[in-house]
Order: structure tokens, then C-alpha cells, then sequence
């Protein structure tokens, strides 16, 4: 397997031209050079970019959100002393001798709702009906839940009880008893939400509570996408002899807003250098990065490649998704993907997903290991490309470990506890989209394999 860490770096020069292959490993280095500025706190542009980096959202729309600084408590929460439980708020004291048997009757001097306004306080010697999140007025300190009376006039409509009303306490209450005491959620000054926390609808709840109704949250990457190809046309309309429907920009656009980003545009644009021209520059002044489908090979009308002059053009070592470009456009990174929609697909989760998950604040789509199974692997092994990472479509077994599913005769050795099974399914072709649909992973096959076999341990990762 290829290090992961430890990356080679070397100067970045934008030069035109096809230079030699490169690794995985040495693209992906230099993509994130480039694109250091889009992470906070990474960027070398200065204040600027830390400030342009954060913005003020509606808490109501800071769902998927990352918060950009701590969210302190205001005031308490509770804000004021309330009600656990519809029944009387009493002073304990004068229940505490009250039995089943012997029930405390006290007078009831009133109702408190939960409604706007402060209670009177309570006067020794009686009690109030409640209901619960009404203030606790003065002087009451313990709530005796409705359940634990006669109920007296609980059930009447009566917001204005006569004085003759009364309830019997068959229960004593402690000092304390089903009263919520105000800040006893959180102190004012106390933290609520820490800076980073990927904002869930229990964190935005908390922020509510707090009367909090915006929130700092981290600015998403904005990515203009362009798909290049006369050949192209928009999924729903009617394709003419030559056509196909333009797959990349919605599996783009996807893999953008499922990593955190925004999809600033997506426009599509034929072989028609002026008009490609025009579509990127527009691209590249509404975005913080561009991304570029097709154009890019060794074809005679490779758009891309003629009108992006401060891009590097080059082929990595790699299946699928060999020709890659990075680089500027007016100042604007630029990163171009080779054509056909599985080649795209793989670089997007390859080069850019990571980069893009680490600015919105997201965690990395996790890697883990897995065992090849024997489906997909034809008899005396699947044959890889040496000196070229391979990235297979696979789809790892339900039921996780290879315990159970793997054996010898499946031709998978049986260990207990190791990682789950994954098998290659579909055609491997860098054309077969709808084959790609059938896998929730990619297999990645080091450089140096020449074949991959049942039972290799391999990394995979989540589609
Ligand atoms: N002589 C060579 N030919 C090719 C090479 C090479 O090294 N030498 N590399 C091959 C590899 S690998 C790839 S990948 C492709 C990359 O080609 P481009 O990036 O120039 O892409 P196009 O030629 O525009 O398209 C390739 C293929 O994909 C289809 N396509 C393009 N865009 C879309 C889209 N938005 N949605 C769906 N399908 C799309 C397009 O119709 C072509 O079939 O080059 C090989 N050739
Ligand atoms: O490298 Mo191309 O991206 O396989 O088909």
C-alpha cells in the first residue's frame, strides 16, 4: 500500500504543457496546497481570508452547519424558577405531615399558567394551582402534582377560584420538589455550544432556548462546476443522434453539497474555445473554486486544455482518473476532471472530497479496511495495472465482519474479527456509470499490485 502520510511535496509551477505521470499521492499534495486557503486557519492569504471564512446564518437555517465560535448561555436556563408538574405549588413546610390517610387541607388562593406575567407571591398556609413551565411564585417552594391531591378544583374551570376552594395533600413534598430552578440547565456566561460542534437540530435547539436566533457559522466553499462536450445535453431533454446526458455535473453538484460545499453554478459548455473561455472566467469570478469535467485528454478539440493557460496538465498513476489538471483561473483555483463520468466521480472523492470536508468542518469520510471476497474475482485473480493505483467499484457485505460470511470454500480464509467483506462488482470500465451505482465503495488497489485476489486486505472508501 502506497504512505498516505508523509506526503512528497515539491514547488507547484503552473506551467502548461504535459509533464510526466505523477502519484496519487504527489496530486493530492499539490491540490491541497492550492487549495489550502478554502480551510480556516490554513490559508496564506492573511485576515482576509479567516474573515471572508465565517458568516452570520439564521439559527433556524444552521442545520449541517459548523459553528465558527462558542455559543455562551446569555442568561439561565430555565430562565426563572417553574413548574416540573401540573398540581399546587405549596411551601413544603406546611405538607410535610400530609399522609393518605390524613391529607393536608390547604385553601387554594389561585392559578398560575404558563403565560406572560410574575405570580403573586404565595402566602403561608395555602396553596396555588400550577401547571407546569408556570413561574413558582414567591414564598412556594415545592410542587405537589395534581396526581397527589383530590384535585380539589384542578379540573374546574376556574382561573378565578372562590374562596371557598380548597384542596386535600395526601402526599409530603421536600423543599424543592418538581421545581425547576432557574439556571439549572445553564448559568448565564456558561458554554452552550463549542466552536466547531456540526450543528444538529438538538444544538440548535439549545441555541433557541438561549433566544440565540443567528449563529457564527463557517462559510461553505462556493464551487462553480463546468461540464465541457458538444455531445452534452441536460438530463430530461431529448438526445439527438451523437448525444448523451450531461451525468458529471449532477454527480459534481451532489458530491459538492454532500461534502459541505455549496454549488455556486453549473453550466455546460461544447468544444468551442471562446464559449469555454467565457463559461470559466464566469465561473471562476462567482466561486471560490472551479471544477471542470472532460476536455482534458489527447483529442483534438480538449477545451479545457486550450483555454486554461496557468494549469498543469498531467497523468497520474491512476485508474481511473489518469488525467487531471490544477491550477488558477483570474486567480481562482482550478481543478479539471477527465470526461467520462466514472473518472470524474473517482478524482472527486480521491483529490477533493477531503479538502472539502476539512473546510466545511466535517469529518473525514471514513477509510477503513476491508477483505476482498471472491465475487467480481475471476479464477487465478483480477489482474491490476502495474505502477497505477487502481480504484474498483466494490460493495461491502451486509453484516459486516468476514467472520460467518467468508470460509474456505468461499475462497475468503474465515478470521474472526477482522474487516468486513467487499466485493468487486460491476464492469470496471471508466465509461459504466450505471454499473458504479451498484457500489458503495471504492477499492484501492496499491500501485505496485499486478493482481488483486480473494482474501487481500485492501482500504476502501465510502462512496
Ligand atoms: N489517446 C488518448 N485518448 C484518451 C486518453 C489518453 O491518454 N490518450 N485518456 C483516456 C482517459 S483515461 C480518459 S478518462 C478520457 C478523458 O477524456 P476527457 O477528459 O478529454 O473527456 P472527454 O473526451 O470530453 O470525454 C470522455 C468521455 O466521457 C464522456 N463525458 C464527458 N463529459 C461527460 C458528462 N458531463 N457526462 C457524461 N459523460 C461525459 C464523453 O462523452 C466521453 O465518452 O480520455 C481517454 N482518451
Ligand atoms: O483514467 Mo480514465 O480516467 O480511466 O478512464
Amino acid at each position: 500500500m502506497p504512505p498516505t502520510s508523509g506526503r512528497a511535496r515539491r514547488p507547484v509551477g503552473y506551467v502548461r504543457g504535459v509533464s510526466s505521470r505523477v502519484s496519487v499521492e504527489q496530486h493530492r499534495a499539490d491540490v491541497e496546497d492550492l487549495l489550502a486557503v478554502l480551510i480556516p486557519g490554513q490559508g496564506r492569504t492573511g485576515g482576509g481570508a479567516v474573515r471572508r471564512s465565517v458568516e452570520r446564518s439564521d439559527a433556524g437555517e444552521a442545520l449541517g452547519r459548523v459553528l465558527a465560535d462558542d455559543v455562551v448561555a446569555p442568561g439561565p436556563l430555565p430562565r426563572f424558577r417553574n413548574s416540573q408538574m401540573d398540581g399546587f405549588a405549596v411551601r413544603a413546610a406546611d405538607v410535610a405531615g400530609a399522609r393518605a390517610d390524613a391529607p393536608v387541607v390547604l385553601p387554594v388562593a389561585g392559578e398560575v399558567a404558563a403565560r406572560p406575567g410574575r405570580p403573586e407571591p404565595l402566602a403561608p398556609g395555602s396553596a396555588v394551582r400550577i401547571m407546569t413551565g408556570a413561574p413558582v411564585p414567591d414564598g412556594a417552594d415545592a410542587v405537589v402534582p395534581v396526581e397527589h391531591t383530590d384535585a380539589g378544583t384542578f379540573n374546574r374551570d376556574a382561573t378565578r377560584p372562590a374562596p371557598s376552594d380548597t384542596v386535600r395533600v395526601r402526599v409530603p413534598r421536600a423543599a424543592g420538589d418538581f421545581v425547576r430552578e432557574a439556571g439549572s440547565d445553564v448559568g448565564a456566561g456558561d458554554l452552550v455550544l463549542p466552536a466547531g460542534t456540526l450543528l444538529a437540530p438538538h444544538h440548535l435547539a439549545a441555541a433557541a432556548a438561549c433566544g440565540i436566533g443567528e449563529l457564527l457559522v463557517r462559510r461553505r466553499v462556493r464551487v462553480a462546476i463546468v461540464s465541457t462536450g458538444s455531445e452534452l445535453v441536460a438530463p430530461g431533454e431529448a438526445a439527438g443522434p451523437g448525444q448523451i446526458w450531461d451525468a458529471n455535473a449532477v454527480a459534481l453538484a451532489a458530491a459538492v453539497r454532500a461534502s459541505g460545499a455549496v454549488v455556486a453554478s453549473t453550466e455546460r459548455v461544447g468544444d468551442d474555445e471562446d464559449a469555454a473561455r467565457e463559461t470559466l472566467r464566469r465561473a471562476a469570478s462567482s466561486s471560490d473554486l472551479v471544477i471542470t469535467s472532460g476536455g482534458v485528454s489527447q483529442g483534438a478539440h480538449e477545451v479545457v486544455k486550450d483555454v486554461l493557460a496557468d494549469v498543469v496538465f498531467r497523468p497520474v498513476a491512476m485508474q481511473p482518473g489518469g488525467p487531471q489538471g490544477f491550477g488558477r483561473l483570474d486567480g481562482t483555483p482550478v481543478l479539471t476532471f477527465p470526461g467520462n463520468p466514472v473518472s470524474t466521480q473517482v478524482s472527486f472523492v480521491v483529490f477533493l472530497r477531503g479538502v472539502l470536508r476539512r473546510a466545511a468542518g466535517l469529518p473525514p469520510a471514513e477509510e477503513r479496511r476491508a477483505v476482498v471476497g471472491p465475487d467480481g474475482i475471476p479464477d487465478g485473480g483480477l489482474a491490476s495495472p502495474g505502477g497505477k493505483r487502481q480504484f474498483l467499484r466494490g460493495r461491502v457485505r451486509d453484516g459486516g465482519p468476514a467472520a460467518g460470511l467468508a470460509g474456505p470454500r468461499d475462497g475468503v480464509p474465515s478470521r474472526s474479527g477482522t474487516p468486513p467483506v467487499v466485493d468487486v462488482v460491476g464492469g470496471q470500465g471508466s465509461h459504466l456509470v450505471a454499473s458504479m451505482a451498484a457500489a458503495d465503495v471504492l477499492i484501492d488497489v496499491p500501485a505496485d499490485a499486478i493482481e488483486l485476489n480473494a482474501g487481500d486486505e485492501v482500504a476502501v472508501l465510502p462512496l
